[in-house]
């Protein structure tokens, strides 16, 4: 797809704006204190300050030797302090020869992606067809937006019932374990022609400034989509069912795309920036940059996956994982901060269409091979993990008991 597009203007109109320094309005009375942290198991020192999701100013947190203590999670939760850390052995993937239909290369492909999906759901995906100056444009866009003052951030900002919208530490929803991240959240799912969900959505929430990056966010998530089906061919073949299954399963999926902002911390070894969780949708692709910080917990150990430059992570989620009947795992993961650098990554969660019921194909259900999961709908799951606090490994048996038992005799 040929991008032709100049967006050097409207990201330099973003990032010239006059910086509202919000930290003098926010109560910044900060009365340290030593606070015998039940959370963290020890003794730390943390930094009282309000968190206010309308008043959060990374620029001033980022700075605070000690993090406020809504940022601190349990110890059983939090990264050991070790530097060396081993990596996860995830296949990188070669999608040309897909691409190209060559049949061998796409065998061997196929069977690179059974192999990690049977074990912690996790592969990298490489030559699949993203314009490398849309990814770039997609992390541009990104660093541009997160960097304005919290005003203008807010007036995107995630409004009660919403799931979309700018979020600061999810202080909106959540009052302790914040997640050391900013993110903005938007849907996506195919139009006819006239119909772009993603311009119209940043043209709506933000003006006219922002009708570039509508632009760019619009073909991002065109180009996720195509990748997205091409990979769900891919596992039907690494499966061994109807090559269109799953593909054409999810041609009309309403989809999640979202960019995640990790600030510096000053004590990372306290805060978490996406706490340990199970994607709850079907696929998710992440393009994460040079920092590094997404770790994924497999044989007892938390392992880490490291940046390469024109590579997608790939990972099943947990209604993939009942669509394959279980052979497919969707693994836990979560994203550790660190002292210096920013981090930035770029997630989409494909997701079924609301009301579609997910159930395996048939050749998954034969003989022996019973159904692990009763049928449900995405609507049905999404509203159980947004009823409780967060996503884990029990999210998905703990969804089916709590469909099993909410299901009325004759209902
Ligand atoms: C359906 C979703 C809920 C979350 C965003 C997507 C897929 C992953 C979920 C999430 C990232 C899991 C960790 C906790 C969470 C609250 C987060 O840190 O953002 C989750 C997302 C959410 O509920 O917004
Ligand atoms: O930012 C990352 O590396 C991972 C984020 C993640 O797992 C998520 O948003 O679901
Ligand atoms: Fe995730």
């Amino acid at each position: 797809m040929p991008l032709i597009m100049d967006c050097s203007s409207a990201t330099s109109t973003t990032l010239s704006r006059p910086l509202l320094l919000l930290a003098d309005l926010q109560d910044h009375d900060h009365h340290e204190k030593d606070h015998n942290n039940e959370s963290s198991g020890t003794t730390t020192t943390t930094t009282n300050i309000n968190i206010n999701p309308l008043t959060i100013d990374w620029s001033f947190l980022q700075k605070q030797k000690h993090i406020p203590k809504d940022f601190i999670w349990p110890k059983r939760d939090l990264p050991l302090i070790t530097n060396a850390k081993e990596e996860l052995r995830e296949p990188l993937v070669d999608l040309e020869g897909f691409f190209k239909c060559d049949e061998m290369a796409t065998r061997a492909a196929a069977e690179l992606v059974r192999q990690a999906c049977s074990s912690h759901g996790f592969f990298q995906v490489i030559n699949h067809g993203v314009d490398p100056r849309l990814i770039d444009l997609a992390h541009q866009h990104m660093e541009s937006f997160f960097k304005l003052p919290t005003s203008e951030k807010l007036r995107a900002r995630k409004m009660p019932g919403s799931p979309w919208g700018y979020s600061a530490a999810h202080a909106e929803r959540f009052s302790s374990r914040l997640p050391w991240k900013e993110t903005l959240s938007f849907g996506f799912h195919d139009q006819d022609c006239s119909v772009s969900v993603v311009e119209d959505y940043f043209n709506s929430t933000l003006g006219k400034d922002f009708e570039q990056t509508g632009m760019v966010y619009q073909m991002y998530c065109e180009a996720m989509m195509r990748l997205s089906l091409a990979i769900m061919e891919l596992l039907a073949i690494s499966l061994g069912v109807d090559r269109k299954y799953y593909k054409e399963f999810f041609e009309d999926a309403r989809s999640i795309m979202r960019c995640n902002y990790y600030p510096p911390c000053m004590q990372p070894n306290l805060a978490l920036g996406t706490g340990a969780h199970c994607d709850p949708t079907s696929l998710t692709i992440l393009h994460q940059d040079q920092v590094g910080g997404l770790e994924v917990f497999q044989n007892d150990s938390w392992l880490s996956v490291p940046p390469l430059k024109n590579a997608f992570v790939i990972n099943i989620g947990d209604t993939f994982m009942a669509l394959s009947n279980g052979k497919y795992k969707s693994c836990l993961h979560r994203a550790v901060v660190n002292r210096y650098k920013g981090r930035k990554s770029l997630a989409f969660f494909l997701c079924p269409k609301e009301d579609k019921v997910v159930r395996p194909p048939h050749d998954l259900v034969l003989g022996e091979q019973t159904r692990m999961y009763p049928d449900f709908t995405w609507s049905d799951l999404l509203h159980f993990t947004r009823s409780f606090y967060r996503a884990d490994s029990a999210t998905l048996p703990n969804f089916i008991s709590w469909l099993l038992s909410s299901k009325k005799p004759n209902g």
